[in-house]
């Protein structure tokens, strides 16, 4: 069987800027490759490389270092109008003059596309974003997701083998966005066109993406799908980036069979693979939801801790605790409010903290 093509690869990627006399190395370094048809995220904080990686991929940034290919072809030299792309925007870039139908069929008319195809390919294109009816419509007769939708639909009626997009629904409202994503996804399904995604809201990411690549400081701190990206975080820096986690640090007390024991207090005993030798130092995380929380000791093989409840909020679906450790250390746990609202402890009563071996591991 032959490796299929990816549809977007960088090599060892780097670009630096040159500020104030000063050189800024935006990215410093990325390797990754993106598959035909696939939706990839790049998730980051502000100022970690996001914009850049995807400018360069787009064309409008040269590397400093390393190759950008693009379905197997080292495109690093070629300029964005050769390269069979599309971009989005967060601000929608459209024509306030035009009506939707203009607007998307801008592209098409500039190419000298027969009006009969242009008919065609508009027509089919609005009824994929659900706009078909509203092609009267002025940019500012519409809603912000309604433009969005048109600024999208303005990028794939030119069918480019890839669409990048940089935070295009930073602009709406939460709800609004949340809405957004779901139509985003079902968009690409359809149009079975590789997108890239530029966010720094992990929602965002989680809820849409097939993978990720979680970018800090120019550097990919981890490329996997949003699953395990939530579940294993690779480093210190995703755990605490994606969704609430629980960092933890303690020493090795011993090795039991394949898991080592580490001991924060006394009392405390949590169940990690990977280290091999007592004495050595462990950092480690859980999440604040898998951890069941009771104010009687639980027995079985489980990681156990003891505290002292500090703080107690209900929120609705969930009531969230904030739990002080022998060291000082807080915990977050979470408790599902499924069939029962009541809280298991009150603010100053001493706890115990469990969860199963396979959701702590080190870092
Ligand atoms: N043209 C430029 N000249 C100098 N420095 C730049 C330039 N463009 C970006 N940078 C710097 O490079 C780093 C990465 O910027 P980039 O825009 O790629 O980050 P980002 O992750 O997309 O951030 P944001 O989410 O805020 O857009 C930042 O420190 C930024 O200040």
């Amino acid at each position: 069987m032959t490796e299929a093509i990816p549809a977007i690869e960088l090599d060892g990627v780097v670009k630096e800027y040159l500020s104030h006399g000063e050189t800024v190395q935006a990215v410093k370094g990325v390797s990754l490759a993106i598959g035909e048809g696939e939706f990839f995220s790049l998730l980051g904080p502000s100022g970690c490389g996001k914009t850049t990686t995807m400018r360069m991929i787009a064309g409008f940034e040269e590397p400093t270092k390393g190759v950008v290919k693009l379905h197997g072809q080292d495109v690093t030299d070629v300029p964005p109008n050769k390269r069979d792309i599309n971009m989005v925007f967060q601000s929608y870039a459209l024509f306030p003059h035009m009506n939707v139908w203009e607007n998307v069929a801008f592209g098409l008319r500039r190419r000298k596309i027969a009006e009969t195809e242009i008919k065609q390919r508009v027509g089919e294109i609005l009824e994929i974003v659900d706009l078909t009816g509203r092609e009267k419509r002025r940019p500012r007769e519409m809603s912000g997701g309604q433009q969005q939708r048109v600024a999208l639909a303005r990028a794939l009626v030119n069918r480019p083998r890839a669409l990048l997009l940089d935070e295009p629904l930073g602009a709406l409202d939460l709800k609004l966005r949340q809405l957004m994503q779901i139509e985003l996804k079902r968009i690409q399904r359809e149009v079975g066109i590789t997108f890239v995604y530029v966010t720094h809201d992990q929602n965002e990411a989680l809820t849409m993406s097939d993978r990720i690549a979680v970018m800090n400081d120019g550097l990919v701190e981890q490329l996997a799908g949003p699953r395990e990206i939530y579940e294993r975080p690779a480093t210190k820096f995703v755990a605490g980036f994606i969704g609430t986690s629980n960092l933890l640090s303690g020493t090795v007390d011993s090795i039991n069979g394949s898991a080592a024991v580490v001991r924060l207090g006394a009392e405390d005993r949590i169940l990690v693979a990977g280290p091999s030798a007592a004495g050595e130092t462990v950092d480690l995380t859980v999440r604040p939801e898998k951890i069941t929380i009771s104010t009687e000791q639980p027995e079985g093989e489980l990681s156990v801790v003891r505290g002292t409840v500090n703080e107690v909020v209900y929120l609705g679906t969930y009531n969230s605790y904030a739990v002080g450790l022998a060291d000082g250390a807080e915990i977050m746990v979470f408790q599902q409010n499924a069939n029962d609202s009541s809280v298991t402890a009150e603010r100053g009563d001493t706890v115990w903290l469990s969860w199963q071996p396979q959701h702590s591991y080190a870092l």
